[in-house]
């Protein structure tokens, strides 16, 4: 068996500023993190802080301001089929059946193997998700979690150098979204695809990653604190459940977003009444929300 690559993402210094009509703004900054080959690694942190940016530039969907991005020893610019993406609805064409919004990526990436080998892939994958008897249903004829698990099996089916998971469960009610979770480690405990995902919810960062990166809020976001799941895998939701680390963890987790949860002093307005209307609005106003000019 080879050797995993210690360095298979390396994201270095990592900036991403907009250009707004209120000026450049800088979401992401100084952004590092690095992943070892095979390892998952999910991504949590405030609405709005910058998680999906930090994913689409990996995806190279989006530029980078600044920094270095390095995917298996190469430097990564541009899409291209060594990144899987599943996105929180995951996009299949209509007009195709799952089997061949699956075969679509298929017969692009592996267009040298056989047509029956090409088919074969796409069937396995299919039925590693639970769709061995739904494949050649539309998109239409399927449910919300049944396309979802064609989006994932579409990106395994690539075998890409890594998967980039942007809230692939976030329209999912909570028991398809716990089948989905295993259906996931499932399909990543067969291939160990190096795995960069963004979520909200911490007791799906506990039950699936290795490592859980909490960004602080932005602007200006940046790996705030890594937390490392020490759980052995394959791993069991109850018996997780039912170790007293998984709620220090999650008190860990739970602690950094409550903490990045106040408002930063340089967010305050820069607006301060005078002395004079913060005595007239303290009589007949409304509780002021900001500290006043002579606070
Ligand atoms: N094209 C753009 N131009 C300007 N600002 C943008 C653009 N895309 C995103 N932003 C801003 O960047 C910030 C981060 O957005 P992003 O979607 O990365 O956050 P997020 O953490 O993934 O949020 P959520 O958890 O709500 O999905 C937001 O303030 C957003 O308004």
């Amino acid at each position: 068996m080879s050797v995993p690559n210690p360095k298979m993402l390396e994201l270095d210094r990592l900036w991403k500023t907009y250009d707004t009509p209120k000026g450049p703004a800088t979401i992401v900054k100084d952004f590092n993190l690095k992943l070892k080959e095979g390892e998952f690694a999910t991504l949590i942190g405030h609405s709005g802080c910058g998680k999906s940016t930090v994913l689409m530039m990996v995806a190279g969907l989006s530029d980078l301001s600044k920094g270095n991005m390095i995917l298996a020893g190469r430097e990564a610019s541009g899409p291209g089929p060594d990144r899987g993406i599943v996105f929180q609805s995951p996009c299949l064409l209509p007009w195709m059946s799952a089997f061949e919004n699956v075969m679509l990526g298929v017969n692009q990436v592996y267009f040298t193997a056989s047509r029956q080998e090409r088919r074969q892939m796409a069937e396995y994958y299919l039925s590693i998700v639970g769709l061995a008897d739904a494949m050649h249903k539309f998109p239409g004829e399927l449910s919300q979690g049944m396309r979802q698990r064609v989006g994932i099996a579409r990106a395994f089916a690539l075998q890409p150098k890594m998967l980039l998971l942007d809230e692939p469960f976030g329209m999912l009610d909570s028991l398809t979204r716990y089948e989905l979770q295993e259906v996931l480690l499932e399909l990543w405990r067969r291939n160990r695809i190096t795995t960069l995902m963004v979520t909200h919810d911490v007791d799906e960062a506990i039950f699936l990653s290795d490592r859980v990166v909490m960004m602080t809020d932005g602007p200006e976001a940046e790996v705030g604190d890594i937390l490392n799941i020490p759980f052995e895998r394959p791993r069991n939701r109850k018996e997780i459940m039912e170790d007293p680390r998984y709620y220090e963890l999650r008190e860990h987790l739970i602690t950094f977003l409550n903490d990045r949860s106040h408002i930063r002093p340089s967010r305050e307005p820069s607006f301060k009444p005078s002395p004079d209307m913060a005595a007239e609005l303290a009589t007949h106003g409304p509780a002021l929300p900001f500290p006043t000019a002579a606070a």
